[in-house]
């Protein structure tokens, strides 16, 4: 195995993912995928002038006198309600009731909500001036024809679905969330809800990985655990391939007699095993099996989700079209001394805060790579660079925020 730094092995990694070729869905598939190209209004939105209150429309220089000791009254020559397709204009001296998104009729200038008045049918009673333009919404304030509404780049969340509907598109090219498939290994490994032999433990980074692939906006796909036998993981890792845009296992990948993971995936593909210089998370494969990314992440737990959130994550973010970038970080306060083994890439888990707009950041109680409870009360990395051995409390530092 080779030795490499977390990011000769992202860069690795990025080098070999592309985003996935775009499909074209209806709006409510395309929630939580990136719109692939931009969308833009065909025409202005509103697409009239029309109300922003129920009441009269009317002429403003009509009612430029009115006040609520000299009201002035006009004739209602008509009603208009929101839908109606056929309004005809009013001229001065008139005036017509008009709900709410209704169309302005042609000839009027101001609206003057139903409150303003006595609410009259054959005629009103205008209680208070106003100036033109008074509680119309133009034509085109909110989007012009032409322009665009959403980038391309950009995950469809519930205001973006609602802004491409309003633009009158039902269909849009999306590129897909990503179908990963998370596959664990370890003949120790039983189901929750099991019972435990002596020697066994509960499967938990399957669980783990497939939560944090729709975290990343992919799709997850647990595969129940098969026994360590090379013949029958390769086979199992063959047939995922028909349902899988990418494959993350999880154990199998060190210097045991049993890493089976390793064994059958060396040489196949372009899957290459390295150790990474970084803690937890140092042994890792990552390449191309049938052209499909497949990430051999370590097994112990902590390990596994460090990688994941390291070099799956990126990688997923590329084939949906967006920068790879890395969990959202902060700069932090540290709130103790850390110490740090030189030459390696650390992520400590930490608790984050903000105080009075500073972010202090203090360590996990345990930082093992098999304690996953203090992983599991963690709100955050903090990232240590290789050159860094020792730092005081108060220093400044790099922070993942975690996904909640
Ligand atoms: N001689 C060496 N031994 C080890 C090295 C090394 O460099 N030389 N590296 C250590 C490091 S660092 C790690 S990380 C682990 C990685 O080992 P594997 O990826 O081969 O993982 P396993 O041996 O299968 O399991 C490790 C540990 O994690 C538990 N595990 C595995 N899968 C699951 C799961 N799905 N759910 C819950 N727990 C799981 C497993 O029971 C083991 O305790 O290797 C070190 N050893
Ligand atoms: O890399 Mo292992 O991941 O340190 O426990």
């Amino acid at each position: 195995m080779t030795m490499r730094t977390v990011d000769e092995h992202l860069t690795e990694i990025l080098g070999s993912v592309a985003p996935l070729p775009p499909l074209d869905l209806a709006l409510l598939e395309a929630q939580g995928a990136v719109l692939a190209e931009d969308v833009s209004a065909p025409v202005p939105l509103p697409p009239f002038d029309n109300s922003a209150m129920d009441g009269y429309a009317v002429v403003a220089a009509d009612i430029a006198g009115a006040t609520e000791a000299g009201p002035v009254t006009l004739p209602v020559v008509g009603d208009i309600v929101a839908g109606d397709t056929g309004v005809s204009a009013i001229r001065p001296g008139l005036t017509a009731r008009i709900m709410t998104g209704a169309p302005l009729p042609a000839g009027a200038d101001a609206v003057i909500p139903v409150e303003w008045t006595d609410g009259g049918h054959a005629t009103v009673q205008v209680r208070r001036a106003a100036p033109p333009g008074n509680y119309i919404r133009r034509a085109g304030e909110d989007v012009t024809a032409g322009q665009v509404v959403v980038d391309a780049g950009t995950r469809l969340g519930a205001a973006q679905l609602g802004m491409i509907a309003a633009v009158g598109r039902a269909r849009i090219p999306v590129r897909p969330r990503p179908r990963v498939v998370v596959v664990a290994t370890g003949d120790e490994l039983r189901e929750p809800g099991e019972t435990l032999a002596p020697g066994q433990i509960w499967e938990s980074n399957g669980y783990m990985l497939t939560a944090a692939v729709v975290e990343a906006g992919g799709v997850g796909y647990r595969q129940a655990t098969v026994e360590d036998e090379p013949g029958k993981v390769l086979e199992m890792l063959e047939d995922q391939l028909a349902r899988a845009d990418a494959i993350v296992t999880t154990g199998g990948v060190s210097m045991g007699t049993k890493d089976v993971v390793k064994e059958v995936l060396s040489g196949t593909g372009t899957v290459g095993f390295h150790k990474v210089r970084m803690r937890p998370g140092k042994p890792q494969g990552f390449g191309l099996l049938e052209g499909t990314p497949i990430f051999t992440l370590p097994g112990n737990p902590v390990s596994a989700y460090v990688s994941f959130q390291v070099f799956v994550r990126p990688a997923l973010r590329a084939m949906q079209g967006l920068t790879p970038d890395p969990l959202p970080t902060v700069s932090a306060v540290l709130a103790e001394d850390v110490k740090s083994p030189a030459g390696l890439r650390h992520y400590l888990r930490g608790k984050l805060s903000l105080n009075r707009g500073t972010y202090t950041v203090s360590m996990a109680e345990t930082q093992g790579s098999h304690q996953l409870r203090s992983l599991a009360s963690a709100n955050a990395l903090i990232e240590l660079a290789e050159d860094v051995e020792t730092l005081p409390a108060g220093s400044h530092v790099q922070v993942m925020r975690l996904p909640s």
